[in-house]
């Protein structure tokens, strides 16, 4: 009998076939990217338009918001910065994409990828819009004025203690001190405390300074993995030894913030524990989430749903005010003339150390808030895209049709530095904010259609009254009880340098690098006791 001999495929005979037809779909995605896609006529660099790796690559270096301000410049207001993706720097484009509720966008991919290794989608990284009203109603209460009111003492005590740590022993100026890694564990204290009903006093005791360390190189990592092409494939990864391995301290980092925001919820699991805290006084954010209901749906929240968003509280609350903080703190010391405006301001408001709470009084040290503003436009803590995809219908943006499933965002730092928008974009001016001879109230409107650190529309900051409140706090009582100065050995900490890198140059730019909060260092700042600051103790 004679058999029929099947050929078995060898890998050599299958390479034979597949690395050609691979050369061939690559080099027809390239032509279709560059000739044929529906963004081929808007302007951008080549290898943005063939590939997302340089959007990647620019999130992994922390300089994405650099090249999106120099892409800008080069190409114009609207770039494309991905195959898929535009970027726009104009108000118009920021109200259009951001602003009202009908607008025809979602958030994109990048945000499923952030916080999902806790186990569920927190209200910021919620993509689908009737989800995100329902948790954005469930956190409202804990970010209501009662709920501010409420949190103020507590907040205030961790500024005392703050500025009690800074402040020298004798009269003269004391040691330095880094202001980013301080404004960290203020920031990571004032938020465990609010979240959690924790007192880490991080600022003063090493012992929990490591949880409050993670907080950020944890978000830096998943800023940039969030961004790979293929994050999908990497999402259920992410809780795994092998990612541990991989990613290295600040996977364990970020494991560590997880389980302990988990274990803070397992400590809280009934409803009737909760109110015994509440009874006790223990009226922290994350009691006030647990075991609620929707009244409209009947939605109530998993543990999964309570771990995320604690962790989110964290996340999203203590870092950007503490950057925020170090920004405002860097900018202070490198423009004398500021400084001395809002210090004595502060100075002249409040006779004493207790009358610095929120009011009527706080509201009116106008020059500290524009010192504020103008530190949000100058280090905002989203640096680059919050990214918004195009839903099905497509929609118009600054007279462009975009096809559904576009990628959108208006980058803050470009915005925050164009000069349509702000004269003279790279000083540190907190005179534009307010209305003077030389500052119409027109010139300050022009600006405002521009600023947007909290973002805009539905899903602005939910926490950004709380974020004013702790920074006019703490930049008051701080100003109020102590002078400081640019340690005589501190330029250069903080701050740009010729060989940084490109766009790094400007020694008094307080040198940010992109996440969601942002990476930083320094100044490298010393204290003195002021007169007043004594004769209140
Ligand atoms: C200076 C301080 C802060 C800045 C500049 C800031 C900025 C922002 C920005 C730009 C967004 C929009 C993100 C996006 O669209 O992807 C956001 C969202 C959010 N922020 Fe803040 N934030 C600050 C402080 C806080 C604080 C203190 C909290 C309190 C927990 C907080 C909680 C949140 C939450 C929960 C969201 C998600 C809101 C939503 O999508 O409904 N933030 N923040």
């Amino acid at each position: 009998m004679i058999t029929e001999v099947v050929p078995v495929p060898t890998v050599s005979s299958a390479a034979t076939y597949a690395i050609p037809g691979l050369l061939v779909y690559s080099v027809a995605l390239c032509l279709y990217r560059v000739f044929f896609h529906p963004l081929a006529k808007y302007p951008g660099p080549l290898s943005y338009k063939l590939s997302g790796w340089p959007l990647l690559w620019q999130a992994y270096t922390g300089d994405r918001h650099i090249w999106h301000l120099k892409d800008h410049e080069k190409y114009g207001p609207i770039v494309r910065i991905a195959p898929n993706t535009l970027s726009f720097n104009t108000a118009s484009a920021l109200s259009t994409i951001y602003g009202p509720r009908s607008a025809n966008v979602k958030k994109g991919e990048w945000y499923k990828t952030f916080d999902i290794a806790a186990g569920s989608y927190s209200s910021f990284t919620e993509t689908e819009r009737e989800k995100h009203t329902i948790k954005r109603r469930w956190m409202s209460p804990a970010f209501s004025g009662d709920s501010m009111k409420a949190n103020e003492p507590l907040i205030i005590n961790i500024v005392e203690r703050f500025c009690r740590t800074l402040k020298p022993a004798t009269s003269g100026w004391g040691a330095k001190w880094n202001m980013s890694e301080m404004s960290t564990y203020l920031g990571f204290d004032i938020m465990g405390a609010l979240v959690f009903g924790c007192d880490f006093k991080s600022v003063q005791e090493r012992r929990n300074r490591d949880l409050a360390n993670s907080v950020l190189p944890a978000s830096m990592l998943m800023y940039w993995i969030s961004y790979l092409p293929l994050a999908v494939l990497v999402r259920p990864l992410l809780r795994t030894r092998l990612f541990e391995l991989v990613g290295g301290n600040s996977v364990a980092d970020n494991n560590r913030l997880i389980d302990y925001a988990s274990g803070q919820v397992q400590a809280r699991l009934t409803r009737s524990e909760v109110e015994k805290n509440i009874a006790e006084g223990r009226i922290d954010f994350l009691s006030r989430l647990v075991g609620v209901e929707d009244k409209k749906t009947g939605w109530q929240p998993t543990i999964e749903d309570l771990g995320t968003e604690s962790l989110n509280m964290i996340n999203a609350g203590a870092d950007p005010f503490s950057g925020v903080l170090a920004g405002a703190i860097f900018y202070l010391v490198h423009n004398p003339e500021a400084l001395q405006k809002a210090t004595t301001e502060v100075r002249d408001t409040f006779a004493s150390p207790v009358e610095i709470q929120s009011g009527r009084d706080l509201n009116e040290c106008t020059y500290l808030y524009a010192c504020i503003e103008e530190t949000l436009r100058r280090t905002a803590p989203v640096p680059s895209h919050l990214p918004r995809i195009v839903l099905s219908g497509g929609m118009d943006i600054d007279g462009e049709y975009l096809p559904a499933d576009t990628v959108v965002g208006v980058p803050m730092y470009a915005i925050h530095h164009n000069p349509s928008y702000f004269a003279e974009p790279f000083a540190f001016r907190p005179e534009r904010w307010i209305e003077s001879a030389n500052n119409s109230l027109e010139s300050i409107a022009i600006a405002r259609r521009a600023f947007n650190p909290f973002s805009i529309g539905t899903r602005q900051c939910i926490g950004r009254n709380l974020a004013y409140l702790q920074l006019k706090l703490t930049l008051a009582h701080l100003l109020w009880g102590l002078d400081m100065r640019l340690a005589p050995d501190g330029p250069g900490c903080g701050g740009g340098r010729l060989g940084l890198g490109v766009g790094r140059e400007r020694e008094d730019e307080f040198q940010l690098w992109d996440a969601f909060g942002f990476g930083r260092d320094g100044p490298m700042v010393e204290f003195k006791v002021h007169n007043s600051y004594e004769k209140a103790e």
